[in-house]
């Protein structure tokens, strides 16, 4: 079986590829998988560079092709916060909870047109000997005055995509994995995907 593996020990992205590669028969791994791979210092000023940061530490250790996310929330009423500091946002220990208090504290009294914001996604592509490159995909939204919904992770609660009428935590894994910012950045991967796979001989 085919197999890709993922720079991420974030178990919500990890199983978002799983959901979306498995019906191609690409089995994922994940540093979840490497649980002794030490975390990848995010020392980028963009998401594309953080990206890469994360696919190639994982390459050079393992020699084998590797795909890295850096991904977060974008909001316009706050000049694009938390952006690459997403995971971080209320401080250390990262904590999904505490991040999305932090947002909701600071939008409030935003009136619901000005809480436009969208998800992005950075995906880099690291093959041992070759270039890594980097697509990108978003996700257009709103932010909510409360939380609604419990799938996902992140700031998925308070994300609303105004086309369905509900919360990013509301979707099924199966609605998410159609419109989310990954699943955009995945579908420019798509042409390239299985010749990386067979070049790189990660079966
Ligand atoms: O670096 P890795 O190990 O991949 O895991 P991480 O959680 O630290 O990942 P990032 O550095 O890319 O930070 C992204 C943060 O942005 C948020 N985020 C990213 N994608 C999201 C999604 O699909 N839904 C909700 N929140 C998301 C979430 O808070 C993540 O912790
Ligand atoms: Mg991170």
């Amino acid at each position: 079986m085919k197999e890709v593996i993922i720079a991420t020990k974030n178990p919500g992205k990890a199983r978002e590829f799983e959901h979306i590669f498995s019906p191609r028969g690409i089995a994922v791994k994940t540093l979840l998988d490497f649980p002794e791979f030490p975390e990848v210092e995010e020392t980028g000023s963009t998401f594309e560079e953080n990206a890469v940061l994360k696919a190639e530490a994982v390459s050079k250790a393992l020699h084998k092709m590797v795909i890295g996310d850096d991904s977060g929330l974008m909001i316009d009423a706050l000049e694009g916060r938390p952006g690459i500091y997403s995971a971080r946002y209320a401080g250390e220990p990262k904590n999904d909870e505490k991040n999305i208090d932090k947002v909701l504290t600071e939008l409030n009294g935003v009136p619901e047109e000005n809480r436009t914001a969208r998800f992005y996604c950075a995906l880099a592509v690291a093959v041992p000997g070759q270039e890594t490159f980097t697509v990108a995909g978003t996700c257009e939204g709103r932010i909510l005055e409360e939380r609604r919904g419990t799938n996902g992770f992140g700031y998925d609660p308070i994300f609303l995509v105004p086309d369905k009428g509900a919360s990013m935590a509301e979707l099924s894994s199966d609605d998410k994995n159609k419109i989310s910012h990954r699943a955009n950045a995945l579908k420019k991967l798509d042409e390239v995907l299985d010749s990386l796979l067979e070049r790189a001989d990660n079966s």
